[in-house]
This record gives C-alpha cells, structure tokens and sequence, in this order.
C-alpha cells in the first residue's frame, strides 16, 4: 500500500510535457569567475566588478552556456530556480553581451514583469550594464506621464522648417531611443496601441520574468499581442526591392519569412527568442503553450519542483489566534531592529496589524504598512525608507511576496500562514538571497501544524523547529495589548464614519451634478 502511495505521488511529480523530463539541473554547475568565463566583453567584465560581482551563480552559468555558449540560443529557455539565485543576471547579461554588437538602434529586447516596483529593480540592472556597450534602456511601468514615457522612448527627428540637419535622421521616421524595454503589461500595451513610432518589428529577446503570475492574469491580452506582432512574416522567399533598401534610405526593416527547414516549418524566422523564470515555474501545459515556445529547454535546480534557499531556516511559532499581535510583539523585540518584512493574508489586515502596532507604547521598532491599499508614491517612499534601513519593519500584503530584492532582509514573518507553497516560497524568498543566511517565522494556532507540515514537505523541507516565545515577555506585553486593542476599535469606529461622510458627499455632488 506505502509503495503504491509512493509511486502515485512520484507519477504526480511527473511533468505531463515530455521536454520538462529531461531539464539542464542547475545544481550541476558551479559559481565561476568572470576572468574564467568565454566570450564576455570585457567592458561587461568591468561593469559587473563595478556592481561588486566577480563570479557567476550557478543559474547564470548555466543561462551563459544556453545562449552564448555552445547552446548558441538555439531553443527557448524556461529556467526554474529558487528565490534570490540570481536570475535577473541570468538573463540581463547574455542579452546585454548578444546586442553589445548591434550597429542601428531599435528595441530588440523586451522585459516583461507584472509590478512596477519589480520592474524598477529589474531596470536598474540593465542600467547597470548596458551603457557600458552604449545600449540604451528603458522604462514602461506608468511611473510617469504617458508623454514623459513616450519622450523618453522614442526619437524625434532633427527638423526645422522641413529641413533635416542630421543626414542619419534623412527618413523623418521616429526611430526607439532605446535597445531595451522594461515594461509591465499595462503600459507595454499603452504604447502598443497609441504610441507614434513604437514597434515590437525588430523585437529578437522576449523575457517573461515571474511567468507563472503574468501567465495567470491576461492584462489587455498583452501576450498573443506581443506573439503576434513579432512573427508575422513577408510571403515568398525573397525580399522585395524596397525590403532590401539600406537602412539610410528608409527605415530600418526587420524581414521574417517562414520557414521551411524541420523545427522551423510553419513559424516565422529569425525568431523571437524567449526566455521565462520563476522560482515556482508552471508545469502546465494549456498555460504554457500561450508562450508559442521554440524548442524548448527546461533549466531547474535538483529533482524537486520546488526548493527553498539553501541558507533558509525555517520555524513555527505556535500561539493562540487571539493572540497573535502579542507574540508577534514579543517575536520583532527579540529579533532587535533586524531587517524584517511581516507578511499578512490581505491589505485589510495589513492595515489593522499596522494600526494596532502603532498603540502599543514603547514598542522602539520602526515599522511602515506596505500595501496596495496604498497610493505607488507612498508605496515607493515607504520601500525607500526601508532599502535605506531607516525603516527597521514592513507590514505587508503579498506586494511584497515576489521578486522583490532588498539588501540586507534577515527575516520573513508570517503573521497568517500562508495558503499554498508558492505563497510560502515567494514571502520566504525575500530573505536568505544571494546565498546569504535568513530565517522564516510562520505563526501558526497547533491545528494548523499538520497541514504546514504537509506543505513544507513539497518544497523539499522537513525540519521546522518551533520558536518559542518568551512567556514572561506576553505576560508583561497583556495589559498594554488590551489598551491597544481598545484604541483600535476606536479607531475602526472613527475611519468607517470618515469614510461614509465622503461616500455621502460625493454622491451629493454626482446628484447636483
Ligand atoms: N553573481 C552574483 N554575485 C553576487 N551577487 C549577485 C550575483 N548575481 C545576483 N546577485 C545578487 O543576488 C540578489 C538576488 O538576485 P535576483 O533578484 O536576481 O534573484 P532572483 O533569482 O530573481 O530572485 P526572485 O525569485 O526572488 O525574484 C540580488 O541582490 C543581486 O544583486
């Protein structure tokens, strides 16, 4: 009975698409120093130490291999690696080093993630790398105005009164001001659809960052568009005169015609090479096909679906639901100012917790609320503030949960457990990055032990210890609890009244109106 129990959850592990059965493991390869590695442009080599990075991790080897190296990008990457491993230099570098060649500016790499903040951090890299071969990179996130973003992207010709000063510029055509575009779906599809200029034509890289979330939500169908808009192709198999004009004379043409060889028939080429990432990568295959991959080679790290860094130690605090602000409490003193995000299972929630703290006297923890409940530009003065660690605690919804990197995060508290493992992996995955060490706090009441227990055990996880709190600490922390308690309520009462005096006004004003 154990075995046929055993062999049915191994079936289950089993990816249903036959090219997941035979990934590159990622665990196979070493860090390796830059001086060691093939073909890097040595001003890449130069900005890389600038950005205080010597060596390679292993996932960046191993995407190094795949595109530059021998496997020359030849099929579409689907890297699955944990939290904090690296990934964004996984791809930014090959990208960066493959068009560190090119001779005529235009948008040849798209970055696509689903929050701005995450793509803010992944920009930030590509800037750190690009001018160094004198590419450009840009943003499309919605931080600033729709014509800010448009200036910023595309190029105006050089003319006054119908005279062109700049040979180079004869066309008038309104050519990208960028090589690289780091965009969420949203505003990607903004520029798609109203921006003079803006074109996917030349598109060669495709990076879909956190797949498995963008797969999820169809964002104004941003995906087939981008699929779309990159393989449509010129019929017969000779380009026309005015395709073959050189790039002075006109603007720049990129030809796609559909090939014929084996691997290729039916799709248009040269491809759009993709490459996707996750640390909790999809297996599924009806999400997956919406990619249109090429060939596709799986790259993940050990046997496991899912892994927890390594350096991670992971434990239960065990306490009644009542009392969970109390041993939360008492967990953040004993913890003494350490960089710590606390996670919660809503905005709503977040919001209490963080009201609530603010009524406990005395507390010396500088903590900030972090949630979508909040406007971008508090959100961003609030990760400002904690970046910089004049913000030692942030109470946040799952905004924080994916991708996020801030240096120096030494815990992850989960003040409500989360649902899933790919909740737990994500909100843990904010500390313990970069093979640095890191500790998780799930609170839980002891009925929920078991189903932890169950949960951890898919990410490969058996030990979790349970961190006991210090019971003359709640006893000491009751009496102010219940003052704060009470001082909640209060505030609950006085906010729910602010906010239907504002409900009533506006709707004064729509009925006057
Ligand atoms: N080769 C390297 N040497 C030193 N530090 C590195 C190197 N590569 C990346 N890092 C650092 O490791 C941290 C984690 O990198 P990154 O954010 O790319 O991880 P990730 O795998 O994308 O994580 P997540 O799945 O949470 O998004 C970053 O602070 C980054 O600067």
């Amino acid at each position: 009975m154990e075995e046929d129990k055993g062999l049915k959850k191994e079936k289950k592990n089993i990816p249903v698409l036959p090219w997941m059965r035979n990934p590159v493991d990622i665990t196979t390869f070493d860090q390796c120093s830059l001086d060691l590695l093939p073909f890097i442009d040595l001003r890449l080599v130069a900005a890389l130490k600038n950005m205080s990075i010597t060596s390679l991790f292993p996932v960046q080897l191993a995407v190094w291999q795949e595109t530059i190296g021998p496997g020359s990008f030849e099929r579409d990457l689907c890297i699955n690696s944990p939290t904090g491993s690296g990934k964004t230099l996984a791809y930014a570098l090959p990208i960066v080093q493959m068009l560190s060649t090119r001779a005529v500016k235009c948008l040849r790499a798209l970055v696509v993630l689903p929050t701005r903040d995450l793509a803010l951090q992944v920009k930030e890299v590509f800037s750190a790398l690009a001018p160094a071969v004198g590419l450009s990179v840009g943003l499309a996130v919605g931080q600033s105005s729709i014509s800010d973003e448009i200036s910023e992207l595309i190029k105006k010709p050089n003319v006054e009164y119908g005279i062109c000063y700049d040979p180079e510029e004869f066309s008038y055509e309104l050519q990208s001001a960028v090589d690289i575009l780091v965009a969420t779906p949203g505003r990607l599809m903004d520029h798609i659809n109203n921006t003079d200029g803006f074109t996917l034509e030349h598109l060669s890289y495709l990076v879909v960052d956190e797949t498995d979330r963008l797969l999820r939500e169809a964002y104004q169908s941003w995906l087939p568009t981008v699929i779309q808009l990159t393989s449509s192709s010129v019929d017969g198999n000779f380009p026309s005169a005015a395709d073959l004009l050189p790039c002075t004379y006109g603007s720049l043409k990129t030809i796609r015609r559909m090939g014929t060889e084996r691997g290729f028939k039916g799709k248009a080429y040269p491809r759009l090479a993709k490459m996707i990432l996750s640390a909790t990568l999809t297996q599924d295959p009806s999400k997956l096909a919406q990619l249109d991959l090429h060939h596709p080679l799986l790259l993940t790290t050990g046997e496991r679906r899912y892994k927890l860094p390594e350096e991670l130690k992971s434990f239960k605090v065990l306490c009644q639901s009542k009392l969970k602000p109390l041993y939360l409490v008492s967990l953040l003193q004993s913890l003494q100012g350490e960089k710590s995000i606390v996670f919660t299972s809503s905005v709503e929630s977040t919001h209490r917790l963080c009201t609530l703290l603010k009524f406990f006297d005395n507390l010396q923890i500088e903590f900030k609320e972090y949630s979508r409940l909040q406007r971008q530009s508090v959100r961003s003065k609030t990760l400002r503030a904690f970046r910089s660690g004049q913000v030692q605690v942030l109470i946040s919804s799952d905004a924080m949960t994916r991708g996020m990197d801030v240096e120096g995060v030494r815990n992850v508290i989960n003040y409500d457990m989360p649902a899933y493992i790919k909740t737990f992996i994500h909100r843990a995955g904010r500390t313990a990055r970069a093979g640095l060490s890191g500790c998780c706090f799930t609170l839980m009441h002891k009925d929920e032990v078991k189903r932890f227990k169950k949960m951890l055990q898919k990410a490969d996880c058996n030990s979790c210890p349970t961190y006991s709190a210090s019971s003359e600490v709640i006893e000491s922390l009751r009496s102010v609890y219940t003052s704060a308690l009470e001082k909640l309520r209060e505030n609950v009462e006085s906010e729910k009244f602010k906010k239907s005096k504002i409900r009533l006004k506006s709707s004064n004003v729509r009925k006057e109106k």
